[in-house]
């Protein structure tokens, strides 16, 4: 049997600069420095380090399979290190933001970083996508893993190729439950829709091509206001898709981020937004580090970004930044216009998020000191009531401010 590569992404927002909104060069020097290393010890093939908004990711190629302690610990330990050295030094904004527990055991799981993981035998060519997102959530891939998977009206392939004619299995975790659900497209669509339709909860993690079982997609699936049980920003999510020869060709892949679909997110993790196909600022092939589209308007809107590469025996050729074409312009004005439209709702559903994914932001806090009045009651009293200097109801549990 031919030796398996192994394709780890794992990233964290370590701090950014200004707020929120991009990574810091030096420290984008830095993990690729530190990765060189790795590659120079053995213990990598290769790897890449790009960012995305404030969210930095490690692209890292070996041998040892997926969750293996060697390559997680080389991640945590770039991180800390950087927060240590840098993002704490220039004081960048939510320093160590996703380095949630103090003690690594072996595996980032958990701890705070996303992580997308896949190890395969290579094709004789191995064409790879690797995607990463700001200011959203892990379900905000659902539709586009969907589209490219299951909808025909996306991929061309699912009708014409006969290697694709038997279509998709979909591997969708409840995160609350902690709960998988196998589902095969096309039999399963409607109940895969009914499941992934909220993607707060239900998240597509995995994808397999019926006719052999090969692995075809990974999505990072961390909560990370699960594992902190407070506001901590959002989980903002990383996915690995292989494409041709059997699997949605590369423009297969892309078509399905055309469309800005609405996800959650953005401002505070608390608004939804549409999805926009980002641009890479700069490539820097000598130092294999990509410089990944900044957060602006209203701390976003949310964005994606694309890396394109040939993988062979553990090389990455590339990235072609995907999204960086005049095709991509009118999804980005769309996104943009959206963005306009939906901005004039400000606090007011549906642009703010529902009660129940407010529940682990701030506002809490604020509406906690509210002491409303029994409707009866203040029928009985209304005059009595509405007379006072300044509001019963903000004044008995302290002052909110207004
Ligand atoms: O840290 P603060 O000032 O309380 O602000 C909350 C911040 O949380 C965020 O939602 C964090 O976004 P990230 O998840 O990308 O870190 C920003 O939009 C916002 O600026
Ligand atoms: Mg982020």
């Amino acid at each position: 049997m031919a030796p398996k590569t192994t394709v780890s992404v794992i990233k964290a927002d370590i701090g950014g600069i200004p707020g929120h909104a991009w990574v810091h060069p030096k420290i984008l020097e830095y993990a690729s420095s530190r990765l060189r290393e790795a590659v120079k010890s053995g213990l990598l093939i290769d790897y890449y380090v790009f960012n995305v908004g404030d969210d930095m990711s490690l692209l890292m190629t070996h041998t040892k399979g997926i969750d293996n302690p060697e390559i997680h610990g080389l991640a945590w330990s770039v991180f800390k290190e950087a927060t240590e050295n840098y993002a704490k030094k220039f004081k960048l904004y939510g320093a160590g933001q996703d380095l949630l527990k103090d003690s690594f055991s072996g595996n980032v799981r958990g701890l705070g970083p996303q992580v997308a993981e896949m190890e395969f035998e290579e094709r004789p060519s191995e064409p790879l996508i690797i995607f990463a997102a700001d200011k959203t959530e892990p379900g905000a891939y659902n539709l586009p893993m969907y589209k490219i998977f299951a909808d025909p009206f996306n991929t061309a392939g699912l009708v014409i190729d006969p290697q694709m004619h038997g279509g998709f299995r979909f591997e969708i975790i409840d995160v609350y439950e902690g709960k998988v659900y196998l589902l095969d497209a096309p039999e399963h669509i409607y109940t895969i829709l009914g499941l992934i339709g909220t993607p707060g909860r239900y998240i597509i993690r995995r994808v397999y091509r019926r006719s052999d079982l090969t692995q075809a997609a990974v999505v990072s699936v961390e909560r990370l206001n699960l594992i902190a049980g407070r506001y901590v920003g959002k989980d903002d999510p990383v996915a690995i898709v292989r494409a041709q020869h059997g699997l949605p060709a590369v423009g297969e892949v892309l078509e399905a981020f055309a469309l800005p679909h609405l996800v959650e997110g953005w401002m505070r993790g608390s608004h939804t937004g549409p999805l926009m196909p980002g641009k890479f600022v700069s490539i820097d092939p000598a130092n294999k580090i990509a410089m990944g589209p900044k957060m602006t308007r209203f701390d976003g809107p949310p964005k994606v970004g694309a890396l394109g590469f040939q993988l062979h025996e553990g090389y990455l050729e590339g990235p072609v930044d995907m999204f960086d074409d005049p095709a991509f312009d009118f999804s980005r004005q769309i996104a943009a216009f959206i963005t306009d439209y939906i901005r004039r709702m400000g606090p007011i559903m549906p642009h703010r998020l529902p009660p129940e994914e407010m529940e682990y932001t701030t506002l809490p806090q604020i509406l906690s000191t509210l002491k409303p009045i029994p409707v009866e009651e203040y029928e009985r009293n209304r005059l009595k009531y509405i007379s006072e200097k300044i509001s019963p109801v903000a004044i008995a549990g302290g002052s909110t401010g207004d």
